[in-house]
């Protein structure tokens, strides 16, 4: 990829307490770039991805998201360019689905309820669950309550888009059809980080595998390369136990 990063790590570490999560983060992803994130349970691939929303703060070392400095103070700013879906949909569940993806709209893009009336029918239109607009999240799977979160976050109309362990907690017929969603989605030309044990997924998504281990990065190929011919000893370690459990 020729393109200007769009986020950048430089030199990133983190502590919780006496605890090293991150150790020495230099990576950058490229605007339109679908980079997956794998690697061992405690890793640090959560915490990596969380900082780049700012949803943890960084101890050291640089992070630029669209040529912003990640701070406290620039938080709204990157935020703005930011979505992110997590294991656990986070929906708002006294709101229908209608309701869960024209509140953001309506309160931080300033745009009134008819039109972020459209934008929602739009984005449910687009993860095919159109239907359910006027249903509450209970009344859902929860792969379609995974893909009305996937829709919400679209209707910000970020840049970039994080996805953390998005099909974890859903049984498996309902991985694919999310999976579907992120596919399109990645057709679409958006920058996505993935953080993911879905290798199928990886494969046929991911313009570059990043593997974890103890806070660093200990790896990163492009996924032909990464499957067939890991580098180092604890990344042929971790794909013999995934891909072979
Ligand atoms: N808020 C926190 N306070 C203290 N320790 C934390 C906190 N969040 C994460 N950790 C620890 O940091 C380490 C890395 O966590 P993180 O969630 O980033 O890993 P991960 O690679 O995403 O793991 P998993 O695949 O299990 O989700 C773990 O050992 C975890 O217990």
């Amino acid at each position: 990829m020729t393109a200007a990063p769009i986020i950048r790590f430089d030199g990133v570490s983190k502590h919780f307490g006496t605890f090293q999560v991150l150790k020495n983060i230099h990576f950058s992803v490229a605007k339109g770039e679908r980079v997956v994130v794998c690697g061992p349970s405690g890793s640090g691939k959560s915490t990596l991805i969380r900082c780049i929303n700012g949803l943890e703060t960084i101890g050291s070392g640089t992070l630029t998201v669209d040529g912003i400095t990640v701070t406290e103070k620039t938080l709204p700013k990157v935020r703005a360019r930011v979505g992110m879906v997590f294991q656990q949909f986070n929906l708002f569940p006294h709101l229908t689905v209608r309701d869960n993806l024209t509140l953001g709209p309506m309160r931080a893009r300033g745009l009134s309820r008819a039109q972020a009336n459209e934008a929602a029918m739009r984005y449910l239109e687009r993860v095919r669950i159109a239907e359910q607009a006027d249903k509450f999240p209970r009344q859902l799977s929860g792969g379609q309550q995974q893909r009305v979160a996937i829709a919400r976050s679209l209707c910000m109309e970020p840049e970039i888009m994080l996805f953390d362990e998005p099909t974890s907690a859903l049984d498996p017929e309902m991985i694919s059809e999310v999976l579907d969603v992120m596919t399109s989605l990645a057709q679409t030309g958006m920058t996505m980080v993935v953080v993911t044990h879905e290798m199928g997924f990886a494969r046929k998504v991911a313009d570059r595998m990043v593997f974890m281990d103890h806070g660093e990065i200990v790896e990163t190929a492009p996924p032909e390369d990464f499957f067939t011919a890991p580098r180092s000893q604890r990344c042929r370690d971790f794909l013999d136990k995934i891909l072979n459990h």
